[in-house]
């Protein structure tokens, strides 16, 4: 899949191009089916299969009070997009106050129409896009008459085990409750987050016995505080640990961290990049009586991480 930033780089328009617009935060399985209607409309007219993004998220541009805490960063995004095998091609366009101002209108008809060679565009019944919302299926299919171009609306994607549809906001809003198994069946996969771990206040190791890799995060979704059975991404491999979400009560510092003990890993990570897959919570944080309660709590915590493991055979990346 090829992945275009700049619009500059778009030479002439695609070879019949069928395309899917959204801004697909955590790439769930509503997204996934789209493209999965891109690909087999493409194929259908020999076609080329394209994603049409933006970046940052709209909304940390057009309302910043409101921008969302992200599912996905940037290159995760385009990780899974590409992984799916189902675009030819991934547009990231960069998102500012001027492209907000662009009239829906013209975006389809000088972008989607003149610069991209749109002849089919696939998007979810809800879909409306560009400024005050107008770009909606209705304009869609006006203009898909009269340019010759085809709209395409596929039903809602739910989850197998929930009636309600998929999407970005039910995904943050179950992770922000710390109910990450709920997020599993709508990503079709754990919840992750991504980080550079960050030294930490020197205690997890030297005072518990418990040393801790602390994740400094930028504008993910953090899970509600608590303790949470999770698998560790290192350079290494993936290895099964404890990750512990808050403010350490039982300590009087007060500083907000995430942090994950990885369970028989004894290397220096200082400065190096993880991955977070959070499998189950298993506790909220608690303020102990003292270092001996909570090392002993974090024994337990880990004891119940392993059941957990065992039952789901975690061994390996999820
Ligand atoms: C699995 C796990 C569970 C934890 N649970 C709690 C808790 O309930 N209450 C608390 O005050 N701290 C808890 N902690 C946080 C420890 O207090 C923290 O790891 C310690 O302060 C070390 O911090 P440092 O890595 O910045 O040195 C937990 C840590 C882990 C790894
Ligand atoms: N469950 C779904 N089934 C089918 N299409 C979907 C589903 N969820 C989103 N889409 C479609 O995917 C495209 C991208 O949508 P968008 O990025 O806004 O995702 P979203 O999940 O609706 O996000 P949010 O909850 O933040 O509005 C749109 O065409 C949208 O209608």
């Amino acid at each position: 899949m090829q992945v275009i930033e700049h619009i500059s780089e778009i030479l002439q328009p695609f070879h019949k191009a069928v395309v899917s617009i959204g801004n697909f935060d955590g790439v769930h399985k509503g997204h996934t089916a789209l493209f999965q209607r891109v690909r087999e409309k493409a194929d259908a007219i020999g076609g080329t299969a394209i994603g049409i993004t933006f970046d940052p998220h709209p909304l940390v541009v057009i309302r910043p009070d409101h921008r969302p805490p992200l599912i996905t960063m940037k290159e995760q995004k385009i990780e899974l997009i590409t992984a799916t095998g189902m675009l030819d091609v991934l547009l990231v366009l960069p998102f500012d106050k001027k492209f907000a101002t662009i009239p829906a209108e013209d975006f389809i008809r000088k972008f989607l129409i003149q610069t991209i060679g749109m002849q089919g565009i696939i998007v979810g019944p809800d879909y409306a896009f560009g400024r005050n919302r107008e770009g909606s299926i209705e304009l869609l299919e006006r203009l898909g008459a009269e340019l010759d171009f085809d709209v395409t609306v596929p039903q809602w994607i739910t989850s197998e085990n929930r009636h309600e549809r998929i999407s970005s906001t039910k995904i943050r809003e179950v992770v922000a409750l710390g109910n990450v198994e709920a997020a599993v069946p709508m990503l079709g996969r754990y919840y992750q987050v991504r980080g550079r771990v960050e030294s930490g206040r020197q205690r997890g190791g030297r005072l518990l016995g418990f040393p801790t890799a602390n994740i400094g995060l930028q504008d993910e979704l953090c899970p509600a505080a608590g303790v949470y059975a999770v698998t560790a991404e290192t350079h290494q491999g993936t290895h099964l640990g404890v990750a512990n979400i808050g403010y350490s009560p039982t300590f009087d510092d007060n500083i907000f961290t995430v942090e994950v003990h990885i369970l028989d890993f004894s290397e220096n990570i200082y400065g190096k990049q993880i991955r977070i897959n959070f499998i189950q919570r298993l506790r909220g944080e608690k303020k102990f009586s003292g270092i001996e309660a909570l090392s002993q709590q974090i024994h337990y915590d880990i004891e119940k991480a392993r059941e957990i493991f065992n039952q789901k055979e975690l061994k390996e990346k999820p």
